[in-house]
């Protein structure tokens, strides 16, 4: 469970959020949606603690940010699978190895990672590609990997930030048809994107940035139809 508690979070003293006061139930899938620098990766980041709130609280998986010691940030962040836009993966290593890394730098029995790292990669249809260098794979099956990689821990809540900021729009589609399967299994998905056709295309809660703080809100066409805007939940009711 996620839960924001009269939370400030603020980048250099700067005020990016007031008053956050909103929680994410175990199994949720959640697009947070806002303009570029409205705060989404801040948002995120406070979610595996990377950013403290400066007034109130964040509470991940049992770990408060006012209490956790720096020592279990780790902990924590083993239980949350990230992924980002810019896939991060280790172009040195294959993709075997990319995963198989994780597991191991979190003491995972030798034993165990070879059939923990080739489910992993079987979940996003990937087990062919074990033995690939990343690089040698398209935008989309790099983004899959990451999807491996963030689940091979065994995460309570994946949260991916623009996870197809540098994919077409097909692959993105695609890649959230894994990030939703993945969600159907019980482990939470957290989205960061300002992609709405993308929201469109799977509809679920909707957290949308406004004045530094969230609404609950509806992904709804414009006007001209040709377009996609979030609208905050009263006035979709209202109109
Ligand atoms: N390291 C930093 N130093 C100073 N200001 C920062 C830093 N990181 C972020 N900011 C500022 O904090 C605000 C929120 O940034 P954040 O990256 O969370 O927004 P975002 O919604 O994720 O943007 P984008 O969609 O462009 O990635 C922005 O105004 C940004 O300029």
């Amino acid at each position: 469970m996620i839960a924001f508690v009269n939370a400030d979070l603020d980048i250099r003293k700067k005020p990016i959020f007031r008053n956050l006061n909103f929680t994410i139930q175990p199994g949720e899938l959640v697009y947070i949606v806002g303009r570029s620098g409205s705060g989404k990766t801040t948002l995120l980041k406070s979610l595996y603690m990377e950013i403290k709130p400066v007034k109130g609280e964040v509470i991940v998986n049992g770990f408060s940010s006012r209490k956790i010691r720096k020592g279990k940030i780790a902990v924590l962040r083993r239980k949350l699978g990230i992924v980002f836009q810019d896939f991060r993966l280790l172009e040195d290593r294959n993709v075997y190895d990319n995963l198989a890394f994780v597991l191991k730098v979190t003491g995972t029995k030798h034993s165990l990672i070879k059939e923990k790292v080739m489910t992993a990669l079987k979940e996003v249809g990937l087990e062919q590609a074990a033995k690939e260098m990343p690089q040698n794979l398209s935008g989309g099956e790099q983004q899959r990997v990451v999807i491996a990689r963030a689940l091979v821990g065994d995460p309570v809540a994946i949260i991916a930030d623009e996870p197809t900021g540098n994919l077409d729009p097909e692959t993105s589609i695609e890649i959230l048809e894994y990030l939703k399967k993945i969600n159907a299994k019980g482990i939470s998905v957290i989205i960061g994107t300002h992609d709405y056709d993308l929201v469109r295309h799977h509809p679920s809660r909707t957290l949308m940035i406004k004045d530094m703080n969230l609404v609950e809100c509806t992904i709804e066409p414009a006007p001209s139809g040709t377009c996609w805007h979030p609208v905050p939940k009263q006035a979709a009711v209202a109109s």
